[in-house]
């Protein structure tokens, strides 16, 4: 009989924790897990799930809009905010229900409350319980960054947005990655004038520039407004509650609400982990080798605190590996290679593997395929919105390296051929398939 408590705590009932736990409960483990705020984590409570249920949400005003072209006679509709907001947090505390639910049907134990490590094999839980594993798994995931200026304080993060009393009149989202860009679509569609500062240039570093072209094109004619390289000076809260906001070398121009979406940082400070000897990175990074071990040989980490990549299935699958390999008898490790990404704005990009600039650094010569398209539901709707399907190959062996895709429905699409891509199939794969029509994922095996 072991002199600890449990076998495993895992610190954070988020994507990663979760699947560690029950996996590792499943595999025979007594499993305990500590979370401060909600089980479920930053996905189902305030990420992937409220954001995506928001979009389908928005995308409303366009579908109702384009009815009218397919026959239906839609009167002007009303949009009513709280219903979808309360709605989406009604699906959120049903989801939280099932991740309780599951990790007690696997025997793991919930402790709530925020957890702290005192000890290579110890961890503190809030108000003094002290519990001692064998194992402990970090898995406490990440949070927004924000940036210090004059009158920042007044800015809210995407935790926030999902709790609005109203749809802000006129908001400014600062950031140009994922949270910027789906945040702009949802409020664009919903009727707010929007406009995204971003620092750079460039919207969505590490996308290929091609859709990222396409993206600013289409948010632009929707009416979405871009200040690039653009840097705050400082924010003054008014009489009336609106924000001003002054940009460096601008006017000054009126909000309602400000939006911080400049990245999000681990979560490893205050944890007591430099103090167990827990080597911490630059940026906040927990420092862990292929098996997510740190550098404490019984503590582990998974996720968003190790900051490698933040999407869900990510921790997912490196909450998988541990378990697996630490309890099951079945060790393996997460395969970073051809990681599917996609951003829900409106239109939707996907990708899979290389964009074209890395493509020629990487591999010298490249063949380049696109399809530029209208899809034929946008033609009929009158709506000017092309869609963009990009195949990069290896010149020499036909190998495709990289995809990339912006238009309805793009993640759904590039889920699925990125299985393809993954298994390292080449371009005639492809072609040799026969088209299934009418689709625009036809477009993908008809790439001239
Ligand atoms: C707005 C938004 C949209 C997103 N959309 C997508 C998407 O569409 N697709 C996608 O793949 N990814 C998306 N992500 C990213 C995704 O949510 C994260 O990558 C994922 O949740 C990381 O999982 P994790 O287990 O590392 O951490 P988390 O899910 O963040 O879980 C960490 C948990 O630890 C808890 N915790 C922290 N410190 C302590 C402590 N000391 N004691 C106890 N508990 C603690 C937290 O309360 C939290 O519940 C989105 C993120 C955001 C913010
Ligand atoms: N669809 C999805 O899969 C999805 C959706 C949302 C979030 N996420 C995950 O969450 C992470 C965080 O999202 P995010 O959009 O906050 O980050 P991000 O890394 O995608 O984008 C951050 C943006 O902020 C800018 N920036 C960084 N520091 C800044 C500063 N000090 N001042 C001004 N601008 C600054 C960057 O140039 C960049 O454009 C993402 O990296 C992603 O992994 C994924």
């Amino acid at each position: 009989m072991s002199d600890y408590d449990y076998d495993l705590i895992v610190i954070g009932a988020g994507s990663g924790g979760v699947r560690a736990a029950r996996v590792a409960a499943a595999h025979g483990a007594r499993v305990a897990i500590v979370e401060e705020y909600r089980v479920g984590g930053t996905c189902v409570i305030r990420g992937c799930v409220p954001k995506k249920l928001l979009i389908y949400g928005a995308h409303f005003a366009e579908d109702l809009r384009d009815a009218r072209q397919f026959g239906w006679q839609v009167p002007d509709c009303q949009f009513d905010w709280p219903t979808l907001r309360d709605n989406v947090l009604a699906e959120v505390d049903r989801l939280e229900g099932l991740y309780r639910n599951t990790l007690g049907s696997h025997g793991v134990t919930i402790l709530p409350g925020r957890g702290t490590i005192i000890g290579p094999h110890g961890v503190r839980i809030a108000g003094g319980q002290d519990v001692t594993s064998r194992m402990i798994l970090v898995a406490t995931g990440a949070r927004p960054l924000l940036p210090s200026f004059d009158g920042a304080e007044h800015g809210i993060s995407s935790n926030e947005a999902f709790h609005l009393d109203d749809v802000p009149r006129r908001i400014a989202i600062v950031g140009g990655g994922y949270i910027a860009n789906e945040f702009a679509g949802i409020f664009n569609e919903l009727g707010s004038a929007v406009t995204v500062i971003n620092r750079s240039g460039q919207l969505l570093r590490g996308y290929d520039h091609s859709v990222r072209d396409r993206l600013v094109e289409i948010s632009t004619r929707k009416g979405i407004a871009f200040r690039f390289d653009a840097s705050f000076e400082k924010v003054i809260k008014l009489a009336d509650g609106s924000l001003s906001v002054q940009l460096a070398g601008e006017d000054a121009f009126s909000v309602d609400c400000l939006m911080f979406a400049i990245g999000r940082v681990p979560n490893s400070s205050d944890l007591g982990l430099e103090e167990q000897g827990v080597e911490i990175d630059p940026l906040g990074a927990i420092i862990v080798d292929d098996d997510g071990r740190s550098t404490v040989g019984s503590i582990f980490a998974v996720g968003d605190v190790t900051n490698r990549i933040q999407l869900t299935p990510v921790a997912i699958r490196e909450g998988q590996a541990f378990a697996d390999t630490q309890f099951g008898g079945k060790p393996h490790r997460v395969d970073y290679r051809h990681v599917p990404s996609a951003v829900f704005s409106h239109p939707p990009i996907a990708f899979v593997g290389l964009t074209e600039q890395q493509a020629r650094d990487q591999v010298g010569e490249v063949k380049i395929y696109t399809s530029d398209f209208r899809p034929m539901k946008n033609v009929l709707a009158k709506r000017d919105e092309r869609a963009l399907y990009k195949m990069i190959c290896d010149a020499d062996t036909d190998r495709i390296l990289g995809l990339h895709m912006i238009g309805p429905d793009a993640p759904e699409i590039l889920q699925a051929a990125a299985i393809a891509v993954k298994a390292g199939l080449s371009k005639a794969a492809f072609d040799e398939t026969i088209a299934l029509h009418p689709t625009m994922a036809e477009e993908l095996v008809l790439l001239r």
